[in-house]
This record gives C-alpha cells, sequence and structure tokens, in this order.
C-alpha cells in the first residue's frame, strides 16, 4: 500500500482494520489536496480560488439514515426517542463491509481535534474517499501543529464513503445511505452520501453525547465576544443566522455552529466555519463573502458562470449552497477559540408566519421554554405554489444531534444561566409585514442594530410592553431601528388575519411543550404562552 504524509508512526490504519487500500495520504495540505481532487475530477477550480465541488443528489443531511448503536453501554444513556437504533450485530457487518468496500480505494486521512480546550479535546480522524471532503474536515476541525502529528492518538474515527451502497436488510438502516454512530468505540460509518455537512455534525454528536456528563453544557449555537470580553452565544436552528450573525466587524467571532459551556467559559468545538452562499450579498455579509474569493474555502453546490465565477443567486442545485472555511479567514476572529463566561443569550428563530417580534427579552423560566421548544419555521423551499411556512420544533435548537433526553442540556444551561446572572434575548429573523409569501424577511441591518443594543446593555433601559401572545418583554422604541417593525401586528395590513396566525403558532407551542411538562418545574411551564393568552 502506497503511503504519502505524515503520521503517528504507532497508528496506522491497520489499527482500524484497514488493509488493501490502494493509497493513503496523511494530512495533506490544502495545495496538495486541490490537486489530487482536480486530478481525480471530484471538483473544480472557481476564480480567485476556491474549490468547487458538487455533492450530487444529497445536498443537505439525511437526519433519517443516521443511527446509534443500541447496547449495554448507550442503553441508558441515550434518548431513545429521538435517536434511531441500530444493533450492534448490524454495526458490526456494517463496519466489516467498510473495510472491505475500502480495499483498492485511495483514501484520505486527516488528525484532526473536536474541541478548541484542551482538556476536553477530542483527537479525530477522519478516513474520506474524496481528496475534497478532506479539505472541508480539514477547514472545518481543529488542526494539530505539524509537530505534534507523529504523536497524534486518534480516540474518535470516521469512516466516509459516499461510493458505499448500504443495504437495508443487510445493515438495519433505511436506505442505501448510512450515518452509523458507534458512541462506545467511537466510530463513525458514513456511506451512500457526499454532503460534507454530515461528518462535522457527527463530530458535535459525540462531543453532545461525551460532555455533559463532564458537566459540560453542549451547544448547537454560535459564539462571539465583544472588546469588553463580553461573550454573547446564538442558539439557532438552520437558517436561522448563527453563522451570519455571529459574523460582526465589531466583534471577535468564536465560532459560528457548535460550543462547549464550563467553567472555564465557552470554548469552540470547530476551527472553521460553513456559511449559507445562497444570495450571498458584499454589502449585507462582507466579512463571508470574502471567504467565497480567495485560495482554500470550499464551495459546496456553488453554480459557476462561463468565466467560472460563483453566482450565489442560482439555486439551481440546491438553496443550501455553502462555503468551508478555517475561521481564520474572518479576520476577526479568535485565535485560541475561547471566551469568557457568557454575558448574554441570544436564541435565533426564522418565524416565517411573521408572528414574533424582532426582539424580546426572555426570564430565564422563558428561555427555557424556548431552548426546550426550539421553534423556527421553515418556508416552502422550491416547490411552485407552495406559500405556506412550516414550523419546525427541535428540541434544544438541534434534536438531530442531542443523541441525550433535553433534560440534561436543559439543567445544565439553567443552572449556567443562573450563575453567570446571563440575559436572554428571543431575536425573530424571519418575516415581517406579513407571513411568507406577503411579507418580507427581517433586513440584517434591522436584526444587527437590535442586536448590538441588547448586547452593549443599551437595549435594557429601553421602555417594554409584554407582549399579548408570548408573554415576553418587547422594546418599544429603539435608537437606531424603525420603530414599526418592534410590534409585528402593526406590521400587517390585516389586524385580524394576524391575530389568527398568532394564535395558531401559539397552539402550536402548547401542543409541542406537552412532551416536556413533565421534566420542567412549575416556573417553565408558566412560560408557555398559554398562560399569557389566558390572562389577557
Ligand atoms: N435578518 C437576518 N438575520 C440573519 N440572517 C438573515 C437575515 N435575513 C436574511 N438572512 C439570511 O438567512 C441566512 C441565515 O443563515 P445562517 O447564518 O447560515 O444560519 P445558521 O448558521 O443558523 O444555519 C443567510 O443566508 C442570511 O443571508
Ligand atoms: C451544517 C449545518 O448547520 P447550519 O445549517 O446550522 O449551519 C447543517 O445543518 O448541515
Ligand atoms: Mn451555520
Amino acid at each position: 500500500m502506497k503511503e504519502v504524509g505524515v503520521r503517528n508512526p504507532a497508528f496506522g490504519a491497520e489499527t482500524f482494520g484497514l488493509s488493501g487500500l490502494k493509497a493513503l495520504y496523511w494530512n495533506q495540505t490544502e495545495p496538495a489536496l486541490y490537486e489530487y481532487a482536480l486530478t481525480r475530477g471530484e471538483a473544480q477550480l472557481a476564480a480567485n480560488g476556491p474549490l468547487v465541488a458538487d455533492t450530487g443528489s444529497h445536498t443537505g443531511r439525511t437526519p433519517k439514515d443516521k443511527f446509534v448503536v443500541r447496547n449495554a453501554d448507550t442503553e441508558d444513556q441515550v434518548w431513545w426517542d429521538n435517536n434511531q437504533a441500530m444493533s450492534p450485530e448490524h454495526f458490526e457487518v456494517l463496519l466489516e463491509d467498510f473495510r472491505e468496500h475500502a480495499k483498492g480505494l485511495e483514501l484520505f486521512a486527516q488528525d484532526l481535534h473536536g474541541g478548541a480546550e484542551k482538556a476536553y479535546q477530542l483527537p479525530v480522524r477522519v478516513y474520506t474517499e474524496y481528496a475534497w471532503h478532506s479539505l472541508f474536515i480539514r477547514n472545518l476541525l481543529l488542526r494539530p501543529d505539524r509537530e505534534e502529528l507523529a504523536g497524534f492518538a486518534p480516540d474518535m474515527t470516521i469512516i466516509d464513503l459516499p461510493s458505499f451502497r448500504a443495504d437495508p436488510k443487510r445493515h438495519g438502516c433505511r436506505t442505501e445511505t448510512v450515518i452509523a454512530c458507534d458512541l462506545t468505540r467511537k466510530i463513525v460509518l458514513i456511506g451512500g452520501t457526499s454532503y460534507a455537512g454530515e461528518m462535522k455534525k457527527s463530530v458535535f454528536t459525540f462531543l453532545n453525547y461525551l460532555l455533559p456528563p463532564q458537566g459540560v453544557m453542549s451547544m448547537h449555537c454560535s459564539a462571539n465576544e465583544g472588546d469588553a470580553g463580553d461573550t454573547a452565544i446564538f442558539f439557532g436552528l438552520s437558517g436561522t443566522g448563527k453563522t451570519t450573525l455571529s459574523a460582526d466587524p465589531q466583534r471577535t467571532l468564536i465560532g459560528d455552529d457548535e460550543h462547549g459551556w464550563g467553567k472555564t467559559g465557552v470554548f469552540n468545538f470547530e476551527g472553521g466555519c460553513y456559511a449559507k452562499t445562497i444570495k450571498l450579498s458584499e454589502t449585507s455579509e462582507p466579512e463571508i463573502y470574502s471567504t467565497t474569493q480567495r485560495f482554500g474555502t470550499v464551495l459546496e453546490n456553488v453554480v459557476l458562470d462561463e468565466d467560472r465565477i460563483p453566482d450565489f443567486n442560482d439555486g439551481s442545485k440546491t438553496e443550501n449552497t455553502r462555503a468551508a472555511y478555517p475561521i481564520h479567514f474572518i479576520s476577526n476572529a479568535s485565535k485560541t477559540g475561547t471566551a469568557p463566561q457568557p454575558k448574554t443569550i441570544i436564541m435565533l428563530t426564522a418565524d416565517a408566519f411573521g408572528v414574533m417580534p424582532p426582539i424580546a427579552k426572555l426570564t430565564p423560566a422563558q428561555a427555557m421554554y424556548h431552548f426546550l421548544s426550539g421553534y423556527t419555521a421553515k418556508v416552502a423551499g422550491t416547490e411552485k405554489g407552495v406559500t405556506e411556512p412550516q414550523a419546525t420544533f427541535s428540541t434544544c435548537f438541534g434534536a438531530p444531534f442531542i443523541p441525550r433526553h433535553p433534560s440534561e442540556y436543559g439543567n445544565l444551561l439553567r443552572d449556567l444561566i443562573a450563575e453567570h446572572n446571563v440575559e436572554c434575548w428571543l431575536v425573530n429573523t424571519g418575516w415581517t409585514g406579513g407571513a411568507y409569501g406577503v411579507g418580507n424577511r427581517m433586513p440584517i441591518k434591522e436584526t444587527r442594530s437590535l442586536l448590538h443594543s441588547a448586547l452593549d446593555g443599551s437595549l435594557k433601559s429601553a421602555e417594554f410592553r409584554t407582549d399579548a401572545n408570548f408573554g415576553f418583554a418587547v422594546p418599544v422604541e429603539v435608537p437606531g431601528v424603525d420603530t414599526s417593525i418592534l410590534n409585528p401586528r402593526e406590521t400587517w395590513t390585516d389586524k385580524q388575519a394576524y391575530d389568527q396566525q398568532a394564535a395558531k403558532l401559539v397552539q402550536m407551542f402548547i401542543d409541542n411543550f406537552q412532551a416536556f411538562e413533565d421534566h420542567v418545574d412549575g416556573d417553565v411551564r408558566q412560560a408557555a404562552p398559554s398562560m399569557q393568552a389566558a390572562a389577557e
């Protein structure tokens, strides 16, 4: 077997049961990975230097094809209502079949870390079939120094073979696509999908399993820090603005997607970002835009014109076009990936019903309520004629990535908010002036202004009204922000339609929260929107 590159002599591929490979390229850097990806026909070079790859039929994650091995170790730890079980026997066959499939292939291996805080760092080895996937994961995770590679001891291993086809009967899965997680031996098998985001979200899933028992809260959030060491974290489901809003020229970027929060403060799990590029505008998102104009960035499913210039308005392959880049491509990014204890929590939602205000102050109980609810709304997407938005409730703002029961994360968060006296806000980056189809998306400029006044403390002294539906406090006037957008009802021409839409949304919250009623204290139950409406 041909081997190229540096690795720990004590940890070769045979320690993972891999043999008979055609070649194995260890810890290759950007120029080499570009060359492999281009000569192997995996990708294209774009104007100004990004590497552009298509993911084929899977242009997003497939959570329905994700499985967790159910064994004596995980039986009592994993929340099985939310995680699909795979038997140890099926996993064993799948692992053997992955090893068999790898024979004769050229593979790429990266030795990386998950977790910027040394005490909680998870050494991850990622074997990929594609060179561009090797570059992707090298961009997204933390890179050890070159000298460390010869002593690198992998703890978690991911093997990512898009050309593998799973067999539901033989492997106990659903389709030809599989993301199988053995939390005990720390192995992930990814097959039948080329969507690179599966790899980074697998590492996230493992840290979400490993950290809470160590007293560390793990979170689907972005984070940034002001000059005064004031850390803010931004929870939110996909598309709500974690990546966009955390890249802020006035604040240091800690990370755009996954963090831990423990005794020493907040730390990024990753070393890179994964930004959406659909309709990416140089004017409203200059920091992110600039990462798409240089060597080293991976662009996923982005269409190039005849001059190889990316057309970010072209969503013909998918609306989920992406740029993956190391965090230092953002000029004011943190070098350590760590930040002091948070002062502010922002919960982001993209309410496509146009009901929620652009910002609201949450009590700690309301914050717990909204954290466990994990609400956002998805717009109809690309299907013509479909205008009804869809509500999504994804607990802890990240149900597909949490192996444990939401109360484990909820309890950690509740205690941290109390201990550090953290202020919580809900921010709607979704629709204003009507629901999707009638109104418009909240202007990024207004969201940023509101965030700045929340983060610099000035918003606290504003005058507040109590929202009739949700019971949270909504500022009436904010300097520098168009007053008319602060009260969503006033932005609708048909007030009755607003009230009806609001009542529907409140009912969805109530129905969804039933699953959590027995797991929370009375004050959190009281924070439900129903209570407020009843008190009217
Ligand atoms: N007011 C707004 N706040 C945040 N993002 C907005 C807003 N209006 C439009 N957007 C767009 O919505 C998307 C937010 O996505 P992103 O930041 O990647 O979310 P996440 O990281 O939470 O998945 C971006 O494409 C951004 O340009
Ligand atoms: C990487 C992802 O996260 P987000 O959309 O939250 O950026 C994803 O959902 O695939
Ligand atoms: Mn993101």
